[in-house]
């Protein structure tokens, strides 16, 4: 059932954090309609957690605005109905069995689902009467998860949900995941460090490194304006017209490539250079191939791109004092 409310399910504006002198996010901007399933991926220390924990109103930011379903995070006891939280180390108390967590859920939660929550902890084949301190890791992500689920959210909000998940586990979770978000029209955010997950159940990205949102929008979007570029016959001297051997990667200048294309990274390969480019109008045109990329590609390009940067501003700093 598609979500008909035009409030975005994430809006940021200039939203930073930072724990004492250390950015963890910087002006960061997201506007993502309802309805979606939003992959957040990016590398450690990207500030993928801590956007998720403002999101939820664990924290608050530094400065800038972010809302959440069209209003502050955790301001009210409607509005932290609205959204379920499983954290990365998916949190259950260890004194409490199953069937213990389920009646907490039923207490505090005025949407609770108690047929979905029984019959969720029976497909996954839990012992209602096992304490939840003698749960695998793995068992324990699955009860975190019934518990989110059940709280029958408009924003389910997971970090790395299926890390602790066996392969199967993580397939079935998934599958339920798309399910519930198809069935309720509801709204789901998910860190992930693993991008075949995001490829299959995310419709929507956003790509953290360095605390900055690298790229964001709508998968099929970011795929349609995202490509290839490949050099004829390949080798360094059949770059496309522009780009120049000794001036790749860091710095580059791609003066001769037609208006309106973005240079995301330089990449040599067997086959000769190529460009991963961003270009929002026409599959851009020129004495080159051009290719479609997988969402992987796309999303190692950005990242790569970030390091790169990061790279250059330590050298920068390093130098600096040196003199
Ligand atoms: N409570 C905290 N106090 C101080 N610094 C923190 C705190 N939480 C996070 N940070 C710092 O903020 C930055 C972003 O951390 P965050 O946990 O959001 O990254 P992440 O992308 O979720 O990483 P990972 O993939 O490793 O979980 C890191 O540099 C981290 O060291």
């Amino acid at each position: 059932m598609p979500h008909t409310d035009s409030t975005p399910v994430l809006r940021a504006d200039g939203l930073t954090k930072r724990y004492g002198r250390r950015p963890a996010l910087t002006d960061c901007h997201l506007d993502i309609p309802r309805g979606r399933v939003i992959g957040l991926v990016g590398p450690n220390g990207a500030g993928k957690s801590t956007l998720l924990q403002l999101a939820c109103g664990l924290i608050t930011p530094t400065s800038g605005t972010l809302e959440v379903l069209g209003s502050r995070p955790a301001t009210n006891a409607t509005q932290l109905a609205r959204v379920a939280f499983v954290a990365q180390d998916t949190p259950v108390y260890a004194a409490l069995t199953v069937a213990d967590h389920l009646r907490m859920g039923a207490r505090l939660n005025p949407s609770w689902d108690a047929g979905l929550a029984t019959r969720r902890i029976g497909q996954i084949g839990l012992d209602p009467r096992q304490k939840a301190g003698r749960l695998s890791g793995g068992q324990r992500a699955q009860l975190a998860l019934t518990l989110a689920v059940a709280k029958r959210p408009e924003l389910l909000i997971f970090d790395e949900p299926a890390a602790a998940l066996d392969p199967l586990a993580r397939d079935g979770f998934l599958h339920n995941l798309m399910a519930f978000v198809a069935e309720l029209g509801a709204s789901a955010l998910l860190s992930s460090h693993l991008l075949a997950d995001v490829e299959r159940v995310c419709d929507h990205l956003i790509v953290l490194a360095g605390s900055r949102v690298q790229v964001a929008g709508d998968v099929r979007d970011l795929l349609a304006s995202h490509h290839r570029l490949v050099a004829p016959g390949g080798g360094p001297d059949r770059l496309p017209a522009g780009v120049e051997v000794d001036r790749l990667p860091a710095g580059i200048e791609v003066d001769r490539l037609p208006a309106g294309i973005e240079v995301i990274r330089v990449e040599q390969t067997d086959r000769g250079h190529s460009l991963v480019v961003r270009s929002d109008g026409p599959r851009p045109a020129g004495p080159w191939s051009v290719e479609s990329l997988r969402l992987e590609e796309l999303v190692l390009s950005y990242l790569s791109r970030a390091a790169d940067v990061s790279a250059a501003g330590s050298r920068t700093m390093a130098g600096e004092a040196a003199r």
